[in-house]
């Protein structure tokens, strides 16, 4: 789908994304640039599932899920998060519809390799592209919450919001995806500054994950990124939602953030 980008929207920054963001995506489908949109939501979760009094934990990155903390994970994901974005995108004059991965088994998943130690974490298996492409060819942008089925459809996955979005940028063969979070791009320390790496190749993203540059909530974005660029994605730009027009710029100009390229 050439005239479709993947965007990821991290909790992090989801509260600050100002309204010129959605007027962003609104322009950019009305110039037939359509936004499959796939979000988090982790701070989100966290919160509620603290408010419950429900205990959480993430191993390398992923949360340690259990039935308990699921029904939390699919309500705040599903429910509250998802209806947010689509009120949000729907106020900027365009048409969203939001699904979870459960909705037509959009995202098949199953179980990590790691399961004995995360419980009911989510590798995708499969992506239900033909549902995405009906939804955009209705003229509605796909609103996507990181929930998974299995092939049965009887076990709900937790899925890492980047691993989905990038399974659902490599399913539908989009050239690019854009993964919107709370810093400007990949930071590396140079001369005691941090400074945005306009881009970086597999290479150094492993040597800044053996080094500690790359740690926490950048790793599986970047790991996300380095599997979709083994197939038809060309690119992945990693930028910062609050930042003026950043969907057009990340787009059209290659101006801003980070770019990850074969
Ligand atoms: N080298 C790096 N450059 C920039 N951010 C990094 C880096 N390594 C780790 N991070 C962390 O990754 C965070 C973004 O991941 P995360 O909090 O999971 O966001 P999101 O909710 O958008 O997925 C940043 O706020 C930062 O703390
Ligand atoms: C398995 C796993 O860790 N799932 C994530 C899903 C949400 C997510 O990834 O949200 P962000 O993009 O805001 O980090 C979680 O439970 O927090």
């Amino acid at each position: 789908m050439s005239n479709c980008f993947v965007m990821k929207c991290g909790g992090s920054t989801l509260a600050a994304l100002p309204e010129l963001f959605f007027e962003d995506l609104k322009q950019l489908q009305a110039e037939g640039i359509i936004p499959v949109i796939v979000h988090g939501g982790g701070p989100a979760i966290s919160g509620t599932l603290e408010k419950l009094g429900i205990e959480t934990e993430f191993v390398n990155g992923l949360r340690k899920t259990n039935e308990a903390v699921l029904d939390v994970v699919e309500m705040v994901l599903a429910g509250q998060i998802n209806k947010e974005i689509v009120r949000k995108i729907q106020l900027s004059g365009a048409k969203a519809l939001g699904l979870s991965g459960v909705d037509g088994h959009l995202i098949q998943a199953q179980p990590v390799a790691n399961a004995q130690e995360v419980g009911l974490v989510g590798d995708v298996t499969h992506v239900n592209a033909e549902l995405i492409r009906g939804i955009v060819a209705m003229g509605y942008m796909p609103v996507i919450a990181p929930v998974g089925i299995d092939a049965d459809g009887g076990q709900r996955y937790n899925i890492n919001a980047d691993t989905a979005a990038g399974a659902v940028a490599s399913h539908l063969g989009v050239e690019r995806m854009i993964v919107v979070t709370d810093v400007p791009g990949i930071l590396k320390t140079v001369n005691g500054e941090k400074q945005v790496l306009p881009s970086v190749t597999v290479h150094e993203i492993d040597e800044m994950i053996a080094s500690g540059e790359i740690y926490g909530g950048m790793i599986p974005k970047v790991k996300a990124a380095v599997q979709c660029i083994q197939g038809a994605v060309r690119e992945v730009v990693i930028v910062n939602g609050s930042e003026p027009g950043v969907l057009s710029k990340a787009l059209k100009e290659g101006t801003i953030g980070t770019r990850i390229v074969k």
